[in-house]
């Protein structure tokens, strides 16, 4: 059967409601043109689209009302806008983001509602008889011309009101050389319901701390959060209790479990499949990550004695720095050490770096053999990171995630005579000095009171000079190490805040920034103290572009998972 084209261009569907606050109260829209779907029309009026990045002006609006307000664009418009938007059937807005419209009378914040529509057919029933399809059946298209193609995985709509359409975006026009009114030929056919269930899956994501474990539970490939939590761990609660709890909250089958796993050392490149041999080398490299390694570890073996039929998957916060060159891993201290044990530095926050990075190359709109980027995780850990080619080309924290910059309990770089010397001084072991520079030091040391920031502003806000100091060291040590990442990157592009204190703190986002003008960094105040999310703080006129991208571990984990099991 063949099949006339009709090419989308972005558009927007309104409720009512989002009608009346953007063109006027009890708003009626006024028709411009038919569509040739019956009941649809192209409106004459249009709105601006204003995303975290940019905006798109003269989108047009589709009538009639709706009872839910969808926005649907291409690929190329997510990248102006700055927004992910999942390819998504009409409706179907779960989990997908927002963006603000703007009208000529008012604006709407939308939470939801962006997607790159579905490419789909409309039927009426007998073209759908007479092609041997159902509604909601997949099927495949063949195109023809100098840039022909076949599109897999379109969607067959029928109603009595439809009329046979083959709808696509502009996107996938451009690139099979498609316009309005040519003709397609649908060559096969396949079962929607088998492919979706073949394909989507229920992903666990654990994450494992010392003193919490955290879990989402995704719908994979949509990537809807179906559900979440985070529980505190004490002496006197077993991980074992925790789990309990956690397999008695998620309700429906789970089809696979991702776990974070700390330090990989050299032995993992990315993530794996979790098998008995996988277990023994993670447990091999356990004593590199005291305090998170075993416990994650626990955490495998508790995950998998209760789902033991379903693929369990390793991501490591290493993976990401195993393309750091030697003159970034290697300590100067002799070469045979690190033959013979493997010390050297790995780094950490790997899932972090790598979203958020990823994350500005999508919202800069630039390729990442073009962007020099300086990934600064700052939350309860902290790690810097220099990343070109969009990999790590070095990072702050090193064989342990004790090193680099001072953190909320984590003393940071030392000079390692002080160990000794305090074992020495204070009559303590090895272990206990350790434990000192791990759990009482940073932050929670130098102030003697907290390693929680919000207090610690609050405190310094008061006077409380010890706080003052604490957020004085701990500003100075993430600007030092800004400018080793710049130096080791011959300049930035962009610098990137991310985690609890990057994503949450104008003040200390503003005073890290303070005396890089020399390098091309201004931040734009407004945006810095103002905006909330994900967003470019940087001035306009700033060389480089300063972004705080709230990070997603869960999700890199989430589809790292998808990808080895499905
Ligand atoms: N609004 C805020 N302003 C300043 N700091 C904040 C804010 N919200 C959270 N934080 C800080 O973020 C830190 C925790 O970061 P987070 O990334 O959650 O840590 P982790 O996951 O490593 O435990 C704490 O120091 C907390 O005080
Ligand atoms: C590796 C590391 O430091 O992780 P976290 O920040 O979760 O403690
Ligand atoms: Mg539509």
């Amino acid at each position: 059967m063949r099949v006339p084209v009709g090419v989308s261009n972005r558009h927007i569907h309104l409720t009512q409601a989002h009608a009346d606050i953007l063109f006027g109260r009890d708003y009626r829209f006024k028709k411009l043109k038919d569509l040739r779907q019956p009941g649809q029309y192209a409106c004459e009026e249009t709105l601006t689209l204003q995303g975290p990045k940019g905006a798109i002006q003269n989108v047009r609006v589709l009538g009639p009302v709706r009872s839910y307000s969808q926005v649907e664009v291409s690929k190329t418009d997510c990248f102006v806008l700055g927004v992910n938007a999942p390819v998504r059937d009409s409706g179907d807005l779960e989990g997908t983001p927002g963006l603000r419209l703007v009208g000529p009378k008012g604006s709407v914040e939308l939470d939801a509602g962006v997607i790159l529509p579905f490419r789909h057919i409309h039927l009426h029933p007998e073209d759908a008889a007479e092609l041997g399809v159902q509604d909601k059946d997949l099927v495949a298209v063949k195109t023809s011309g100098e840039r022909s193609v076949i599109l897999e995985n379109v969607l067959c709509r029928v109603h009595p009101q439809y009329s046979l359409e083959f709808h696509i975006d502009t996107d996938e026009a451009n690139a099979a050389g498609l316009r309005n009114g040519d003709l397609v030929q649908v060559i096969h056919v396949d079962a929607f319901h088998e492919l979706r269930t073949f394909t989507a899956q229920r992903v666990l994501v654990l994450n494992c701390g010392s003193s919490s474990v955290k879990y989402k539970l995704y719908q994979m490939p949509g990537e809807v959060i179906l559900q979440q939590g985070n529980l505190e761990r004490s002496e006197s609660v077993s991980l074992a209790e925790v789990f309990s709890a956690i397999f008695a909250a998620v309700e429906g089958p789970i089809d696979g479990v991702a776990h974070r796993i700390v330090h990989g050392a050299d032995l993992f490149q990315a993530s794996v499949l979790i098998t008995p041999e996988v277990l023994e080398q993670i447990s091999s490299v356990s004593h590199l990550a005291p305090l998170h390694n075993p416990v994650n570890l626990e955490g495998v073996r508790e995950a998998m004695s209760r789902l033991p039929e379903i693929p369990h998957v390793a991501v490591f916060d290493t993976a990401f720095h195993q393309t750091m060159p030697p003159s970034s891993y290697l300590y100067a201290i002799p070469y045979e050490l690190y033959e013979k044990h493997r010390i050297r530095k790995y780094g950490f926050h790997g899932s972090s770096h790598r979203y958020v990075v990823e994350r500005a190359e999508q919202l800069l709109d630039i390729p990442n053999d073009k962007l020099r980027v300086i990934s600064c995780h700052i939350g309860n850990g902290v790690s810097v990171t220099a990343v070109r080619n969009g990999q790590s080309y070095d990072t702050s924290m090193g064989l342990t995630p004790l090193a680099g910059v001072t953190m909320g309990t984590r003393s940071g770089n030392i000079d390692p005579g002080i160990i000794p010397h305090v074992e020495q001084l204070e009559g303590m072991s090895t272990g206990e000095v350790l434990d000192m520079l791990n759990n009482k030091s940073g932050l929670l040391g130098i102030s003697g009171v907290t390693n929680d920031v919000r207090e610690l502003l609050e405190l310094a806000h008061q006077g409380h000079e010890r706080a003052q100091l604490a957020l004085d060291l701990f500003v100075t040590k993430l600007h030092k190490y800004i400018g080793l990442s710049l130096a080791r990157l011959n300049g930035a592009d962009a610098i990137i805040f991310t985690a609890g204190i990057g994503e949450n703190s104008a003040e200390l986002r503003e005073r890290i920034c303070q005396g890089l003008e020399y390098a091309g960094i201004f931040l734009d105040p407004q945006q810095n103290w103002e905006g909330h999310g994900e967003r470019l703080i940087s001035s306009r006129y700033s060389p480089v572009k300063v972004l705080v991208i709230p990070t997603n571990e869960e999700l890199v984990m989430a589809r790292d998972a998808y990808q080895l099991t499905v």
